[in-house]
């Protein structure tokens, strides 16, 4: 049987949390070098959806596969308050294995908080803690990224040079997946789906379902 050219497929999810049925049927299928976004209004189900692609929870139904190694950057950073930025980094470092700092170092130095290397997480801002925990998703270089809300807190400087690494990493092949509520992303993006009343449904840069005629307003 062929390989699966998709780099994260998901079939027919369905998530309830008791009889609150959030995921209904979720759908969507992204290639190696896809750069995605799932938008949707607050409580439609986006960080439930992410939840379960990572498999931090399971759907009650339906298929999730994905090739090659998982990033995960929840949208609450999850950091030791009393350890400094690179005891972070060491302790991932240690975890996935990796030899040298060089992924760290280009990192903190993209995002602009190499300053803060040595400063404890409960002395950092809202926006250089969201920079770390990015930073924690990226440093193993993994095949498949699920970002939630990744640039909550970020400066414009910083939101606009998020969206470089981004487009580098899916420029070398990675599949990057963006939870956002905002559609103005949307020119930023190769494939967008609207998550609604639990379905995904994609969309094109016009903020429009993509069987719906240019121009159309919903
Ligand atoms: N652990 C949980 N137990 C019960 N209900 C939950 C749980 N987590 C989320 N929900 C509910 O599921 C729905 C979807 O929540 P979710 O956090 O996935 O939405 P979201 O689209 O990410 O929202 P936001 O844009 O506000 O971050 C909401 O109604 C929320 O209250």
């Amino acid at each position: 049987m062929p390989a699966t050219p998709y780099a994260l497929s998901v079939r027919d999810v369905h998530k309830a949390y008791r009889s609150r049925r959030v995921l209904r049927g979720v759908s969507l299928h992204l290639e190696p070098g896809t750069l995605a976004g799932v938008v949707g209004e607050n409580g439609s189900g986006k960080s439930t959806l992410l939840r379960v692609l990572c498999g931090q929870i399971a759907a009650d139904a339906g298929e999730v596969k994905r090739r090659g190694s998982l990033g995960y950057c929840p949208q609450e950073a999850v950091l030791n308050d009393a350890l400094t930025v690179d005891q972070h980094l060491r302790w991932f470092r240690t975890a996935y294995r990796l030899d040298g700092t060089g992924r760290a170092e280009e990192l903190l130095e993209e995002l602009h908080f190499a300053e803060y290397r040595h400063t404890r997480v409960e002395e950092l801002s809202g926006g250089t803690r969201q920079k770390l925990n990015l930073t924690l998703a990226l440093l193993h270089d993994p095949h498949v990224l699920l970002l939630d809300e990744p640039y909550q807190g970020f400066d414009w400087e910083t939101y606009l040079r998020f969206w470089e690494v981004a487009a580098r990493l899916r420029d070398r092949g990675r599949c990057v997946l963006v939870v956002s509520h905002m559609a103005w992303d949307a020119d930023r993006l190769d494939v967008l789906h609207r998550l609604r009343d639990g379905v995904a449904t994609p969309w094109n840069a016009e903020g429009q379902p993509v069987d719906a005629p240019r121009g159309a307003v919903r």
